[in-house]
């Protein structure tokens, strides 16, 4: 499903004469199964988001390339990679990004207008959707009008909308309490059970990580895989 070979990167600061090179990534390589559920752990500033950037295609590797789905990825224009994202990625973040000004009907139905689809398979699609995350209820408040779990799940629905077969997540449970944290998890095994659907998660959160089948450890820059359970 994902193969990472040989990515390096890092990044420039400063102006010419002072420039600074800080070198992120060395030589990160590994693969992630389809149906796995994989965590990425590691220390606050050891690169967890930047991976994640370069396999969503947001950061461009100074070296090395990402295979998603048999396709090199790191090859794909900007273009060519948010259509690419559209058909197969989907995404989950710690303070949920949903649109403020628009209703959580709205806002899951937002990925099915970029894709082109027409309105009735859209609003269909859109309801069904929220119901298999169960929210059908409430589709027509605004985000802040919805609890942090709700809002998380409206975002979920968003990434599953498109029906992608990975979901790329940054820190999910970050905002949500333990009780809430709790059903997320089940949520997304309920969603790799049932659908199939491959997660790879950022986490600094030890139950998140033992809920997956594989931890991959970034230290210093290189990895440790840790060998599932
Ligand atoms: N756009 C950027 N320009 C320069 N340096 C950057 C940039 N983005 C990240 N870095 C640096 O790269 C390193 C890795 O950052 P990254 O955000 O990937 O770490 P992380 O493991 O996700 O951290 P955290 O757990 O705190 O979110 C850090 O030293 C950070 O300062």
């Amino acid at each position: 499903m994902i193969e990472v070979n040989k990515i390096y990167h890092s990044f420039e600061i400063g102006k010419k004469e002072k420039k600074t090179v800080i070198p992120v990534l060395k030589d990160v390589s590994f693969q992630i199964n389809k149906g796995e559920i994989v965590s990425i752990v590691g220390k606050s500033g050891s690169g967890k988001s930047t991976l994640l950037n370069i396999i969503s295609g947001f950061i461009k590797p100074t070296d090395g390339e990402v295979k998603i789905n048999n396709q090199t990825v790191t090859e794909l224009s900007e273009g060519e990679f948010a259509s690419f994202r559209l058909q197969h990625i989907g995404f989950i973040f710690q303070n949920f990004q949903l649109i403020p000004s628009m209703t959580a009907f709205q806002n899951v139905e937002l990925p099915l207008t970029f894709k082109g689809m027409n309105e009735k398979e859209r609003k269909q699609k859109t309801l069904e959707t929220l119901e298999r995350v169960g929210l059908a209820e409430f589709k027509d408040h605004y985000p802040s009008e919805l609890s942090g779990g709700q809002q998380q799940r409206v975002s979920i629905a968003r990434a599953l909308v498109v029906n992608p077969p990975l979901i790329l997540a940054d820190e999910p449970t970050g905002s949500l309490d333990s009780d809430t944290e709790k059903s997320l998890l089940a949520f997304i095994k309920q969603l790799n059970e049932e659908l199939g659907i491959t997660f790879l998660i950022i986490t600094h959160d030890e139950e998140v990580a033992e809920f997956g089948h594989r931890t991959i450890e970034i230290v210093d820059g290189h990895v440790l895989e840790e060998v599932g359970k």
